[in-house]
């Protein structure tokens, strides 16, 4: 597991350096290979693998303890159209299947009683924009792929009509985000979101959205 974030790490250093994670933390820390489902070739890429750097996975163990209460509950991230939805139809959720780390490297939760959906996400190095950031177009990705599973999963299907973000801060490859959304309100067919990302941390506000979702059918 540590060899595989280590390769990563010799691939691409920056996006280690730009996060500023102590070595000794890196080579302590312990991480869990994702669990694959019964099927051959399923797989679940919304649970740990070893590209996890030790912030996402603190948030990742975090929210899964929320999961206990009965509030939160994990959204599986299958790499087929496996319908894990639940009646809401099936769904392959964006990401590099490839090769763990290099793209979107995310999970989420979702919270019913709140209409909330969190991602927690660690941007890979495809994803630059300016050298060693994000991409805005990767980071309108994640906003629109957390408040539309929110809006789906509080309303059934629905397509983005609008979407609207501040880029307040730019984003550090290989850091470690809280995408939080929820559905402020709903009228007739328009699902009014919003959205911010925050560091793990909650000490830098990175961007900030509003977004309208209409149901379909
Ligand atoms: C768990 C799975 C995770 C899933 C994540 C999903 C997130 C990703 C979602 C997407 O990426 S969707 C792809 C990007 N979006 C599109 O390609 C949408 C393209 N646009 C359309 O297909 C249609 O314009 C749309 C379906 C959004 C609406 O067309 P409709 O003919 O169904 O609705 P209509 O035009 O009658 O409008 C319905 C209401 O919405 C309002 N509306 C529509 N578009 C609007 C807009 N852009 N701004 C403001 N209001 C808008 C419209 O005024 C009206 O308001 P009222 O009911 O009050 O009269």
């Amino acid at each position: 597991m540590l060899r595989s974030y280590s390769r990563l790490f010799q691939r691409y250093p920056t996006i280690f350096t730009l996060t500023r994670l102590p070595t000794a933390r890196l080579q302590t820390c312990h991480f869990s290979i994702s669990s694959t489902c019964p099927t051959e070739g399923l797989r679940d890429f919304g649970l740990p693998n070893a590209t996890w750097g030790p912030n996402l996975r603190n948030l990742y163990d975090k929210f899964l303890d929320l999961t206990n209460t009965g509030l939160w509950r994990r959204i599986p991230s299958h790499n087929t159209t496996v319908n894990h939805l639940e009646g809401i139809g099936k769904r392959m959720f964006l990401r590099n299947i490839d090769e763990d780390g290099v793209g979107f490297e995310y999970c989420m939760f979702y919270n019913k009683a709140e209409s909330r959906m969190v991602c927690l996400f660690q941007p890979g190095p495809y994803l630059e924009g300016p050298p060693g950031y994000a991409h805005g177009g990767s980071i309108a990705t994640i906003i629109d792929s957390t408040a539309g599973a929110g809006a789906v999963y509080t309303c059934g299907s629905v397509m983005t009509a609008n979407l609207n973000i501040n880029y307040l801060k730019p984003i550090p490859l290989g850091c470690t985000l809280l995408v939080d959304s929820y559905v402020e309100k709903i009228e007739g067919r328009k699902v009014y979101s919003r959205c911010h990302i925050q560091s793990h941390d909650a000490l830098i506000l990175h961007t900030e959205a509003m977004a309208l979702y209409i149901k379909l059918g």
